[in-house]
Parts: structure tokens; sequence; C-alpha cells
């Protein structure tokens, strides 16, 4: 490893004032604007849930495939439920064809919402979409929505940090992700036994789609690279206890480039410890509303992207990244 990435204590900004946001802010930007990678602390999750989603996790990997089966779903493209191996190349959605990812996962978002159009007309329905929790492990659902309840206040807090190092109104994002789409996914790594074919990784280079992911990780061989503007590819630790941020596309779209959405892939363990070596990652995808307009926040006649609605994006960059059905 040659250099990480930086790492920003934001308790000042969670319980400080506005100018300790102010300065949490800075530093943010700072990164932001370079590799769009950093390593929050002083997050206030407790590291207890984290292990607990961590261990379930583990515990539903591990199941046999068949049973794992049962949680995939009837929404075949739905960002919900089981995926097993071979269905997804994530390097496809930045135009690099490689084969699928050797990697299984598990999705799921929020668990309810209100009877109002927004969630329940034709349209909300494709963003809204009941969870399929598999039967075992016990507990499953209640870890995870539990989860997904401390992501949606640290992310809350994060966006007005992004809001204030655009200098924006603190709450300039608040009502275009009060009723976000997020989906969280659980990556399974699983030991491999035979030799990856040509450019198959773990996950492909990619950049994410939505706005910040928020990713929690294990720090085995095998693990998640980011490419530099030089063109280097540097480790990323990620510490159980930690939190990896990055930006994803319609961040930077709205940004209007300022901020970088960067290239990022996890790569194969080493082929002596190919065997013997699994990996975890829970990350979630912060996405805003379906309806929010994403518009270069730029000086007139400076923006370099016409606006996109958040849910027409998203769906687009799952048509590229899917390779096979369920
Ligand atoms: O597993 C990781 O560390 C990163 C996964 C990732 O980049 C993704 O799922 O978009
Ligand atoms: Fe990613």
């Amino acid at each position: 490893m040659t250099k990480g990435i930086p790492v920003i204590d934001i308790a000042p900004a969670l319980a400080g004032s506005l100018e300790d946001r102010k300065r949490v802010a800075r530093e943010i930007d700072h990164t932001c604007t370079e590799t769009g990678f950093f390593t929050i602390t002083g997050h206030g999750v407790d590291t207890a849930l984290i292990d607990a989603l961590r261990s379930t996790a583990h515990a539903f990997f591990a199941l046999p495939l068949d049973e794992k089966r049962r949680a995939i779903h009837p929404v075949a493209d739905t960002p919900r439920g089981y995926r097993a191996l071979g269905i997804e190349a994530l390097a496809h959605g930045n135009d690099r064809p490689t084969p699928p990812d050797l990697k299984e996962y598990y999705h799921f978002g929020r668990e309810r919402w209100p009877d109002e159009p927004y969630y329940t007309s034709a349209e909300g329905r494709r963003y809204f979409i009941p969870n399929l929790w598999p039967e075992r492990p016990e507990g499953f659902a209640a870890v995870a929505e539990r989860y997904y309840a401390e992501m949606e206040r640290l992310v809350l807090c994060m966006m007005r940090l992004t809001a204030l190092a655009h200098d924006l109104d603190e709450t300039f994002f608040d009502d275009k992700i009060d009723r976000h789409i997020t989906a969280m996914r659980l990556n399974f790594y699983p030991e491999q036994t035979g030799a990856p074919a040509p450019d198959q990784m773990r996950a492909g280079a990619h950049t994410d789609y939505g706005l910040l992911t928020i990713l929690n990780g294990e720090n085995v061989p095998g693990g998640l690279q980011v490419l530099t503007r030089g063109g280097e590819w540097i480790d990323v630790e990620t510490d159980p206890g930690n939190f990896v941020v990055n930006i994803g596309d319609l961040l930077m779209r709205w940004t209007n480039d300022r901020w970088v959405s960067n290239t990022h892939r996890v790569i194969n363990p080493p082929a002596e410890l190919a065997a013997k070596t699994k990996r975890l990652s829970i990350a979630f995808f912060h996405h805003p509303n379906y309806d929010a307009r994403v518009e270069c926040i730029a000086p007139p006649g400076k923006a370099k992207y016409p606006p996109v609605l958040s849910g027409e994006y998203r769906d687009l960059k799952y048509r590229q990244t899917r390779v096979s059905a369920a």
C-alpha cells in the first residue's frame, strides 16, 4: 500500500456549531475535489449494530444456494432480495466490457412508507418495493432496519456538509432527499476456488451512481482500491469500525464536476490466499427522491450537463450493469 485516503472526524459536525460544520465541510471539500473518497470517524453509529449486521450477513451467505435463492425477488430488476454469482458486471456501467463480478449480494430498502401517491402510484411503486427478507438467520429484518435508519441519520448530516461545502444554504438538499430511494447492499465476495477469467474481479472498475455511498467493509486480501488522478490504484482500508464515504455520479453531476465520482474496484485476493479469503461489505447507496431534478450548481450558461431526474438515471445504470437474469 502506498498512501491511503484522508480520515475525517465528523464528530464536531454532528454535535457542534455552524462554524464547526463549516470547518468539517471544508475538509470534505478538499478531498472531494481530488479523490472523492474519505474515511469518516466520530460518526456515532454503534459498532455493535455494525457487527450485528455483518454477522447476520455472513450467516446468510453461508446458507446453501437453494435457500438463498428463495430470497430472489419476484420483480426481476428491482434492487431487493438476493442475487447469485454471475448477475452483474459493474464495469459495464462505465462502458468497460468485463466478465461478471465475483460476488453475490443481497439488497434491501426502506421497510415502510406513508400511504401517499408519491409512494403508492405506479411510478412510486417502481422505487418503493416491499423487501424480501430471508427466513434465516433470524432477526435479519430487525437489524437491517436499524442499520438503515442510522445511515439515514448520517447521510443527512453528510448532505448538509455537502451543501455548506458548496456555499449553499445548509438545507439545500433536504427537500430533494427527504423521500430518497436508497437501496442497501450486502456484498459477499466468496472464496475463489478457480482462477478468475481475464479482467474478472470481485467488482470491476466502476463509479457509483448516486449521491454518496457509505461503505463498511472488511480489511482482508482482495479489497477495495481507488484510482487516483495520476492513474495509480491505491488500497482503501475498510475498517469494520469506520465508514468509507465516496461520491457518486449524480453528485458529481450536481456539483458540475467540482466533486469527483471516482473509479474504484474490488480486486481478487492473491492466488495463494484465494481459496480461504472471503470478504463482506455493507453499502448504503444514497439516491435522491426519484422525482428530484438534478441540475448542475453552476453560474448561468456554465452547466456541463442538462438536468436529469434521479429515478431515470438510476434505471439507466441498472440496465447497463445487469448482465444476466436472476
Ligand atoms: O466492497 C467494496 O468495498 C466496494 C463495493 C462497491 O464499490 C460497490 O458495490 O459499488
Ligand atoms: Fe462502488
